[in-house]
């Protein structure tokens, strides 16, 4: 049993919309296949990945390191004691080899894609779901029911309240019980009256979460807490820059709700981090690390333990992403739900074929792996780059 090849492609995934940081006109995102020698179902076991949006595709440091690393080790190192099944830790240790620590970068997008490859392949040998595997290897049971939340209300050209709102409308009227908006890319007026006008059209139905994206100083940041606490808002997130951890400790005097953030923390050591000085509430507060961005599941279990470690449960994690990876995940490891972006980002978020949202919720249909082959517009482009 071995991998014998990993093949890379950068994909357009470009939108005209933008957050109060970046647009998405030029954003791309790196399709990856983990091609194996094994036959199930008749079929060449080939596991796929891909990074999540507001990380540029990775294909320079994949074919460059990451993919000769892996594909120039023995590949008895590869496997897990039995010789069954190819081992995920200790691919993601051959493709850290000669690696420093820190400087995480855009390292982490890089080997965060392949090892969502690896699981992918991994679970499909096993001819189980990727989250009954993961809930099995760790003694848990898995919840196939996921609370996923519907992320969008960006900013683009022309834009009105009403356009926003109706957005919103759609979210809820497809079952969603919570739904989030980008603030920081106007004014704090125009944003209050923009956040009013969503409150207006979901009231009584769902909540809004409202998104910063890394925006503001610490002066905008409280002129904006002491405006948003007057609402009941899910959470605000990504408040200041991802590495100001004072920035994030010092909101908690200003805004007493939830917040949330992590999304561009991309290691467990920027996860400890957070929670040894960010001031992050474990009673409150969400974390939104995404593995697809941050060297990938080998690389999040160690954050579930830095989190355990420091007294947090996983059920405060809600990754960022919207990519059926982190459902697995939640399924099988408890976390709290996740992200999903119902319009955007297509064909890579979203669920497969049929899964519904029904009161904030959807439920993990049985599929082998990671369950890409039940989203036929997904599974189509894999396929094109191997199979
Ligand atoms: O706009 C983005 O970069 C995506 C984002 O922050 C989110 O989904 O929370
Ligand atoms: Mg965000």
């Amino acid at each position: 049993m071995r991998i014998v090849d990993i093949c890379e492609i950068t994909k357009p995934i470009s939108s005209p919309i933008r957050n109060a940081y970046i647009d998405f006109s030029k954003m791309t995102a790196s399709l990856v296949a983990v091609v194996t020698d094994v036959v199930r179902d008749g079929r060449r076991v080939v596991g796929y990945g891909f990074n999540s949006n507001g990380r540029y595709g990775q294909g320079g440091l994949i074919r460059e390191r990451f993919r000769d690393r892996v594909l120039e080790a023995d590949p008895a190192q590869l496997l897990n004691e039995e010789g069954t099944n190819l081992d995920a830790h200790k691919i993601w240790s051959v493709m850290m080899q000669n690696e420093k620590p820190g400087g995480h970068g855009e390292r982490s997008v890089a080997v965060g894609t392949i090892d969502m490859a690896v699981w992918d392949a991994i679970a499909k040998i096993e001819q189980k779901p990727l989250f009954r595997l993961l809930a099995e290897r760790k003694g848990l049971e898995a919840d196939p029911r996921v609370f996923v939340y519907a992320a969008g209300g960006y900013y683009y050209p022309g834009k009105d309240d009403s356009a926003l709102r109706k957005e919103m409308r759609s979210y809820v009227d497809r079952g969603y019980t919570v739904v989030k908006m980008k603030i920081g890319g106007a004014s704090l007026a125009e944003d209050q009256r923009r956040i009013e006008a969503v409150l207006a059209e979901i009231e009584g139905e769902a909540q809004l979460a409202v998104d910063a994206n890394g925006r503001f100083n610490l002066e905008t940041a409280i002129a904006y807490a002491k405006m948003l606490r007057e609402y009941p808002l899910f959470w605000y997130e990504e408040i200041g820059d991802p590495l100001d951890y004072q920035l994030q400790a010092a909101m908690a005097e200003f805004y007493p709700g939830p917040m949330a953030t992590g999304e561009n923390l991309f290691s467990h050591q920027d996860a400890r981090n957070l929670i040894r000085y960010g001031g992050m509430r474990p009673d409150r507060d969400w974390l939104q690390f995404d593995c697809a961005l941050s060297y990938g599941l080998v690389e999040y279990l160690r954050t579930l333990d830095v989190l355990t470690e420091l007294g947090w449960s996983a059920k405060r994690c809600i990754p960022h992403g919207g990519h059926q990876m982190s459902l697995n995940i939640a399924a099988g490891l408890g976390l709290g739900g996740n992200e999903s972006y119902p319009d955007l980002f297509q064909p890579y978020g979203g669920f497969p074929d049929g899964v519904q949202v029904e009161d904030g919720h959807i439920v993990m249909p049985e599929l082998p792996g990671i369950g890409f082959e039940g989203k036929s517009d997904l599974i189509k482009v894999m396929r094109e780059l191997a199979q």
